[in-house]
């Protein structure tokens, strides 16, 4: 590793860290609160699984965590150092699997992003532009969300920053048409990664559905295979609630990948944890903040270490 990329990796790794302090501190304030040292007993374990279970990280996960912790630790003195440090390892386990970058592998690569309204999906777009144009790739925007001008603006703004085109129509324009226009044009000008967004409006959950559908069904007439990919984004400071999205994304589109936002902003970053053993499905890229370098492909380590706030 050359001395730019260690230090750049350092960095990436202190900004995760101060993100997610909010859920870290959370969790080993109350951790720490139950104990210092002390025998680990049933008593000791229940505490655990509820300061567990306090910060998002679901039933499920917690029971794994103190089982796991039981198995080695039980009737022998522990410290919260080390019950943070072991905590840590399982959920870096439990996440490894997971963890899966958007892979490129077509050309145009088009990935449709959904979510519900003010989940970050624009942000998410323009700042994965960045991140693949860094990397050499050409990427082009399609402003899909025609339902609010403001998002085709956003978006269009996203779109400068990172120096990319952006396919966009007027407020109220077909969706499904801007679409293939976008990957018609993707295809002409020789663009390895599509990204289209899309409106996020579930009040009107059949017309989601319907609209979705119809993005699918048209720009499949273009490149049948498309889309390769389908994000949701989904806001980390609705916590529990990121449960329900999922479920209902997961009957409007074939939801591929996840990507979770806004991780700086709450202290509900364990539901990240709780997703992951629900659903199983691949966690491509988290949000620490509203900058354009602040979306990182997804690796369970350092995310795993953040959040116990283990060195
Ligand atoms: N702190 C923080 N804010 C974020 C992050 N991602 C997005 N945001 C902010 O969340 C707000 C909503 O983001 P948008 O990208 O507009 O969300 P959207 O899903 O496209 O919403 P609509 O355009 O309403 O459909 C904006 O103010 C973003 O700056 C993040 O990782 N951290």
């Amino acid at each position: 590793m050359t001395n730019s990329s260690s230090n750049e990796k350092r960095g990436w790794f202190q900004r995760l860290k101060d993100g997610l302090s909010r859920s870290s501190t959370k969790l080993t304030d109350s951790i720490t609160g139950i104990f210092t040292k002390r025998k680990l007993d049933r008593a000791l374990l229940d505490e655990l699984e509820e300061a567990l279970i306090a910060a998002d990280l679901g039933p499920a996960t917690a029971e794994k965590l103190t089982k796991a912790l039981a198995k080695d630790r039980f009737d022998k003195e522990v410290t919260s150092d080390e019950v943070r440090r072991l905590f840590a390892d399982e959920i870096a386990k439990l996440l490894d699997p997971v963890a899966k970058p958007l892979v490129i592998t077509q050309k145009p690569h088009v990935v449709l992003v959904v979510g519900v309204n003010g989940s970050g999906k624009t942000t998410t777009i323009g700042k994965l532009a960045r991140l693949y144009q860094g990397q050499g790739k050409r990427v082009m925007l399609a402003a899909g969300d025609t339902f609010r001008a403001a998002a085709v603006e956003q978006l269009k703004i996203w779109g400068e920053r990172a120096n990319v085109p952006v396919i966009a129509r007027g407020e109220g324009a077909d969706p499904a048409g801007l679409a293939f226009d976008a990957l018609t044009e993707a295809k002409a000008s020789d663009i390895d990664l599509l990204l289209i967004d899309t409106a996020g409006r579930l009040q009107n959950k059949a017309g989601l559905m319907e609209e979705l559908a119809k993005i699918v069904r048209v720009i499949k007439k273009v490149d049948p295979s498309a889309p390769h990919d389908c994000l949701l984004v989904l806001d980390a400071t609705v916590g529990q609630n990121a449960h329900s999205q999922v479920d209902i994304f997961k009957q409007i589109c074939q939801v591929s990948g996840l990507v979770i936002t806004k991780l700086d902003g709450s202290a509900k970053g364990g539901v990240l944890v709780a997703l992951a053993e629900r659903f199983g499905l691949p966690v491509v890229a988290i949000g620490v903040g509203e900058g354009q370098d602040d979306l990182k492909p997804f690796a369970a380590q350092e995310f795993a270490r953040s959040l116990m706030d283990v060195a």
